[in-house]
């Protein structure tokens, strides 16, 4: 089976070029020339004049059906990766969890269980380590030798959940260092931030915005700036900093990567256009559709304005969605009357190629820079570039054709996730993901699915080529 994606703009992190792009079975065999006719037979033929040619989208941070604060986040592997595959996504890569008390391969082959059979796209996982010790370091090894698993999330913070502290961080990150792993870092004070939220609660300070406001910037930078100072004694472990909210977090990144240090780090669509007062502050019991953590900043200090400039100069390297979607409906509202009874996390896998387009729509990034950030960035950062990632040949056929001109609406009647609300209720987007392309099967074309569920490969990842 051969397919033709004509005239397209084809975007690539070094440039663009109006090329021909043939695909054969579930790889692109050429980047051609328009005016070059192929001498083999095409058997079919998508006109793509006027739009982008792109990679599909790889969303690098994801937590499908998690189990968090007394639920489970609502997307299945199924409904999710559907979701996601509607919004241009081609590869999500998910966190398996061990569990604290919990053996490492038996969290691993819980999330190998949870996905067989259920994925519409490829997908991969980075592991969550909730009890680093003795036994967890050997399985680390293991993971990496073995199994594709390549990255380990720690938590600094949620005391008694996930979190780990300063001595386990320390032997996970000196373990990652002879193992060629990369340290991804939740960085929060958990700590502190449990004592505000008790004091705010003896005030009686219940309502949603409490969450924000009990997880203030600088505990966000205090851990981070740890978190970079631990790696560092780890002789310079990999270390890449998850959904990354403050202007101040973002300046003790900004001044590793200055030192030439391997410090890396992620935004999210939430942060770039959502706010503390718009959205948390939103009245009665509404702001709990935007509990997350970290937390949803102000409006009134620059951390969107730093962020998008972080995204520009490459001290913010991906933009991954964080999607842990809970419904308002007997998820969200766990939380009545108590803000640290919700569980955290927003949803947004299905929108995140057009919120980031949106910043290029808006002149905040070139269309290199969207695509770095949205699918070459990631490909390269966790161990599957060139496989994924890139228009080129050899590379899967992972293609995404948007259409520059169309436009989105996003909203809980129109879209795919099995969330209850939007996050993003009414957003125009200027901009439409058209046709989706993954390993050469065409699964959404001008709105309508023609994937299934249980074609997506669980992908095994190598190391990271974006170390320094
Ligand atoms: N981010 C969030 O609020 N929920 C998902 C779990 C995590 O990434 O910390
Ligand atoms: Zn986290
Ligand atoms: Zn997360």
């Amino acid at each position: 089976m051969s397919l033709l994606v004509k005239g397209g703009t084809v975007v690539g992190p070094t440039g663009t070029r109006v090329a021909d792009v043939l695909v054969e079975g579930e790889k692109i065999v050429a980047v051609l020339d328009p005016s070059y006719t192929p001498r083999i037979t095409v058997n079919e033929v998508i006109d793509a004049a006027g739009k982008y040619v792109i990679p599909g989208g790889i969303d690098a941070h994801t937590h499908m059906e998690m189990p968090f604060g007394g639920t489970s986040a609502s997307d299945t592997f199924d409904t999710g990766t559907r979701a996601a595959a509607y919004g241009g996504t081609t590869t999500i890569i998910d966190f398996a969890i061990q569990r604290t008390g919990e053996v490492v391969q038996d969290g691993l082959a819980a999330w190998h269980a949870k996905t067989a059979g259920e994925c519409h796209i490829d997908y991969a996982f980075h592991m969550i380590l909730g009890g680093v010790d003795a036994d967890a370091l050997k399985a680390m090894d293991r993971l990496v030798a073995d199994e594709g698993i390549t990255s380990f999330k720690l938590f600094m913070a949620y005391p008694g959940v996930f979190y780990s502290d300063d001595g386990q961080i320390l032997r996970a990150m000196q373990a990652a260092r002879e193992n060629g792993a990369l340290i991804m870092m939740h960085a929060e004070n958990g700590i502190a931030i449990d004592v505000l939220v008790q004091q705010a609660l003896e005030r009686g300070e219940t309502d949603p915005i409490y969450h924000g406001i009990t997880r203030p910037a600088a505990l966000e930078a205090e851990a981070t700036n740890r978190a970079i100072a631990l790696a560092e004694v780890a002789q310079d472990c990999p270390l890449y900093i998850v959904h990354l909210s403050a202007s101040q977090a973002l300046a003790k990144v900004a001044e590793a990567r200055d030192q030439g240090r391997n410090v890396f780090a992620e935004t999210c669509p939430q942060y770039l256009y959502l706010t503390l007062e718009d959205q948390l502050g939103a009245p009665g019991f509404e702001g709990a559709k935007w509990v997350c953590s970290t937390p949803l900043r102000s409006k009134h200090e620059s951390h969107q304005r730093d962020l998008w400039k972080g995204l520009r100069n490459n001290d913010l390297a991906i933009v991954s969605t964080d999607h842990c979607p809970f419904c308002m409906k007997d998820q969200k509202e766990l939380g009545l009357g108590d803000f640290s009874k919700i569980p955290n996390g927003i949803g947004g896998v299905e929108h995140r190629v057009d919120l980031v387009f949106q910043g290029v729509v808006d002149g905040q990034l070139s269309l290199e820079r969207w695509v770095e950030t949205i699918a070459t960035t990631p490909a390269r950062m966790f161990g599957l570039y060139p496989r994924k990632g890139i228009v080129q040949p050899g590379s899967d056929a992972d293609l995404v054709i948007y259409d520059p001109n169309g436009a989105t609406r996003i909203g809980t009647a129109t879209h795919h996730m099995n969330m209850d609300y939007s996050a993003y209720e009414g957003v125009e987007i200027k901009g439409r993901v058209g046709t989706v392309i993954s390993r050469g099967e065409v699964i959404v074309a001008d709105g309508n699915y023609h994937g299934r569920k249980g074609r997506g490969k669980f992908l095994e990842r190598g190391l990271s080529s974006y170390l320094i």
